[in-house]
Parts: structure tokens; C-alpha cells; sequence
């Protein structure tokens, strides 16, 4: 029998209201000592005067019930909305300590939740998210998730799977049965090439699910004195980097997180590039170099007045990245083919360049008709699944044994991906990203 947990589903400190929960199989009993009889209808708020365990009173409070298995954890369940005091809070959490209810470990009602099959790993993964959303493109991948977009798509390959499975077995059960065609294994050859197809997709996706959790991210770079941090801080309308007249001012990677056509975007700033005249800022150079090789985007900056440079930047770049000649004030009539032309000193044509970084981080992360995977651990899985699915594939006509062991693996790596199978390390990841009282 599981333990009563409780804890404070708001965020600590003063509020107007302040939310505790309980869940387990005394949340009925609890509420009743606490509110008196009777107990409230199901689902309804009543308001009532909170007693501690000594008759002295906690509170007036709205407080409601929710029978399992119909609540959020497929529990008994019991909210208490209070006056948000860090006092009343304090007296009702140990009036409940008292009455034997636990404090609840981070994500356990969710992970309840999940033991319960009121959702899935990728769906209790999209609470998670929508909880952390910070930018509007989060939310919105993180209700879609949370709603079952991955769970539907990866729950549909298993199926399939499934099916695809039953063919490669007929071969093994009755391989000399007249009535069992010889190439029934090939049966199975379109739907797991349909299936394999369908997981490369999903993987080719420029990790943008991933960038959505995490970060688009854009480096700076350029040589000394171009103008990188002066660009940074207009990006960020702040004073985030030190400007100065000095070549080799900056030496570390200076970040700022900005949010972009509602994703997040994070923008280094990077030491200028350059024959190292110390040991600082040779490893200043090379952690420029290290972070515009890891970023999704560079964007070059140029002393607009440098045709040297503006060769020597146009080597490092990539086809899709940005190039800007700067200082346009200081020279205005140049140009270059496909560059920004601005000022990052007096702010002229930065809002180009802001249009047009936006477009790009849009084109790469907004949504698209397939969910995205946003993490690593999806990655892994369907990886991993795709793999033993190319050698089933292979092992068809020859192996046919062989090949449903690797079919099998394939359904391990996807039930794995939804927590159809325990995998408790995973579980334990999972959950503990949460925080307290969700
Ligand atoms: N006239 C003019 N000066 C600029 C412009 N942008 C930057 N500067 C000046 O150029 C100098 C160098 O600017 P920074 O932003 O520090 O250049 P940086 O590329 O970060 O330099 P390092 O960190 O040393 O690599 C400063 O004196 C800036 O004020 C511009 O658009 N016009
Ligand atoms: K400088
Ligand atoms: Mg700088």
C-alpha cells in the first residue's frame, strides 16, 4: 500500500492563496480530521475551517476532494487552498506531517500519476516542460507533448511493429508448413521499411525539439575590435559584454539568453580571432573557435573597413550563416555580397539583422505536422530501435530468427520511450526534474 504524501504545490514564500496536496490512501481520512464532517461533494470546493490535531485552528480555507481513481494521480486526492502565509502554510504542512502523511520527493504525484497510467513517460515529460516553459514556442511543444503527440506517434510504430513482428514469428513457428508461404517473411519487408523511413524522419529533424527545450544558440565571431560585443549588447539591450577600444577585450564566452519569435536563443560573444599574443587569450581563441563549431548559427562580424578580414571571416563561415560589416559609419559606402550592413555603436541596421535571425530561428524550430523529439533520451531510444530494425530488415530471408530477436529490441527501445517498460533509472531521471508538489 503506498504511502499519504503531501507538500506545497506553490512556490514557497507569500502569496494570496498557497496550494497544498495530498495523495494517497489517507488523503480522505486527513481531510476529515483536519475539516470536520461532512466531507465535501467530490470535485467541489467548500469552504471550511482547518483544525490541527490539538483543536487549535490552522485556517479558513477552500478545500477539495477528488476520490481516486478519477484525480490527477489515480489516487485519492485532497487540495487545501489557504491564506499564502509562510505561518498557515508551516501549521497546516505539520498538521499533516502529524497525521502521518510523508513530504512528497520531487514529481512523485507525477510519477504516481504515471504508475497509475494516467499518462505516459513522454506525456509526464511534457508537464514537466510546461512547467519550465519560458518562451511561447515552449509551451506550446510542451502542451503537445503533454497531450500525448509523441506517445501517439511512438506508441503507433510499436503497433505497427507489433504486427510486422507476427510475420517474421509465422516464419520461425512453421517453416515447413506448405500452407505457410516461403517468402512470408518479406511480408514484413515493406511495413519495416515504412517504419524505418518514418523514424529517420523524426531523427533528421535538426534537433529542433531539443533546441526548443534548450536553446537555439549564435555565435559571435570575428577579429578584435570588430564590434562582436558592441553587437552582443545591442542583441540584448543591455551592457552584457565589456566594450572597449582594446583588441583582445574580450577573452571568455560571454552569454546572453534572449528570447527570439518565442524561442529561447542564447548568444555568445567570443574573444576576437586572432595570433594569440598571451596565454589567456590563446585559450580565449580557442574556446571562440569551440563554441562557433558547436553553435546552431554564426554570425561574423567584420570591421567593415577590413577587406583582409572580411576574407579571412568569409573562410570560417558556413553557408547558412550571417556575415555583418560593421562600422558602417566609418565607412559608408561599403558592401559585400549578402552582408548586414549596420553600426553596432549607433544601433543603424541592427534591426535588419534582428528580422532576419528571427526568420531563421523560426524556420528551424517552429512546429511541423510531426511532433519533434525534445530529448536526448528520445534520441537514444529511437536511435537504438532504429538500428536493431535495419538489421531485422536485413536478417529477413536468411535469419528469420535473428530478425525477431531484433524486432524485439526495437519494441524494448519504444516502450522504453513511453515507460511501457520499467526502466527505473530512467523513471528516477525522469521524475527528479521535477519539482516538489508536482
Ligand atoms: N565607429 C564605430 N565604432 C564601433 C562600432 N562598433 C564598435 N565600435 C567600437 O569598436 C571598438 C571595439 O568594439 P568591441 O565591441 O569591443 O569589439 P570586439 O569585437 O568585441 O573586440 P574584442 O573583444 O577585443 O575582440 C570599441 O571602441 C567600439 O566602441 C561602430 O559601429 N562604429
Ligand atoms: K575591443
Ligand atoms: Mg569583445
Amino acid at each position: 500500500m503506498n504511502t499519504t504524501i503531501y507538500a506545497l504545490s506553490t512556490p514557497p514564500g507569500r502569496s494570496g492563496v498557497a496550494v497544498v496536496r495530498l495523495s494517497g490512501p489517507g488523503a480522505g481520512g486527513m481531510l476529515d480530521a483536519l475539516a470536520g464532517l461532512p466531507r465535501p461533494e467530490p470535485r467541489r470546493a467548500a469552504l471550511r475551517t482547518l483544525n490541527a490535531p490539538d483543536a487549535s485552528v490552522i485556517d479558513r480555507a477552500l478545500v477539495l476532494w477528488f476520490p481516486g481513481p478519477a484525480s490527477f494521480t489515480g489516487e485519492d486526492c485532497v487540495e487545501l487552498h489557504l491564506h499564502g502565509g509562510p505561518a498557515v502554510i508551516e501549521a497546516a504542512l505539520s498538521a499533516l506531517d502529524e497525521s502521518g502523511a510523508v513530504p512528497a520527493e520531487p514529481g512523485e504525484f507525477t510519477r504516481r500519476a504515471f504508475e497509475n497510467d494516467k499518462l505516459d513517460l513522454t506525456e509526464a515529460e511534457g508537464l514537466a516542460d510546461l512547467i519550465e516553459a519560458e518562451t511561447e514556442g515552449q509551451r506550446q511543444q510542451a502542451l503537445a507533448q503533454m497531450s500525448g503527440a509523441l506517445r501517439e506517434l511512438y506508441e503507433g510504430w510499436r503497433e505497427d511493429l507489433i504486427v510486422a513482428m507476427a510475420s517474421i514469428e509465422g516464419e520461425i513457428d512453421f517453416p515447413d508448413e506448405a500452407d505457410v508461404p516461403d517468402a512470408l517473411s518479406h511480408v514484413a519487408h515493406a511495413p519495416l521499411s515504412r517504419l524505418i523511413a518514418s523514424m529517420e524522419a523524426h531523427l533528421d529533424d535538426g534537433r529542433r525539439g531539443e533546441r526548443v527545450r534548450t536553446g537555439f544558440s549564435i555565435a559571435l565571431i570575428g577579429a578584435p575590435n570588430a564590434g562582436k560585443s558592441s553587437l552582443l549588447n545591442r542583441l540584448a539591450r543591455r551592457e552584457a559584454a565589456i566594450v572597449t577600444d582594446i583588441p583582445g577585450t574580450t577573452r571568455d564566452v560571454v552569454e546572453v539568453r534572449v528570447t527570439m519569435a518565442g524561442f529561447p536563443v542564447i548568444i555568445s560573444d567570443t574573444a576576437g580571432l586572432r595570433e594569440a599574443v598571451d596565454a589567456i587569450e590563446a585559450e580565449g581563441v580557442r574556446r571562440a573557435l569551440d563554441r562557433a563549431d558547436n553553435a546552431d548559427l554564426r554570425i561574423g562580424v567584420v570591421d567593415a573597413r577590413s577587406d583582409e578580414d572580411l576574407l579571412d571571416l568569409r573562410g570560417r563561415l558556413k553557408d547558412d550563416d550571417l556575415l555583418v560589416l560593421n562600422k558602417l559609419d566609418l565607412a559608408p559606402q561599403k558592401r559585400s555580397e549578402g552582408a548586414y550592413r549596420l553600426s553596432a555603436k549607433s544601433g543603424d541596421g541592427v534591426d535588419m539583422l534582428e528580422a532576419k535571425i528571427e526568420e531563421i530561428v523560426r524556420e528551424r524550430l517552429g512546429a511541423r505536422e510531426l511532433p519533434a523529439l525534445s530529448r536526448a533520451r528520445h534520441r537514444r531510444a529511437v536511435e537504438s530501435a532504429l538500428a536493431a530494425l535495419k538489421r531485422c530488415r536485413e536478417r529477413l530471408a536468411d535469419a528469420p530468427e535473428l530478425a525477431g530477436e531484433d524486432a524485439r529490441l526495437a519494441v524494448r527501445a519504444l516502450e522504453s520511450l513511453t515507460g511501457r517498460v520499467d526502466v527505473e533509472d530512467v523513471l528516477d531521471r525522469v521524475f527528479s526534474q521535477f519539482c516538489i508538489g508536482k
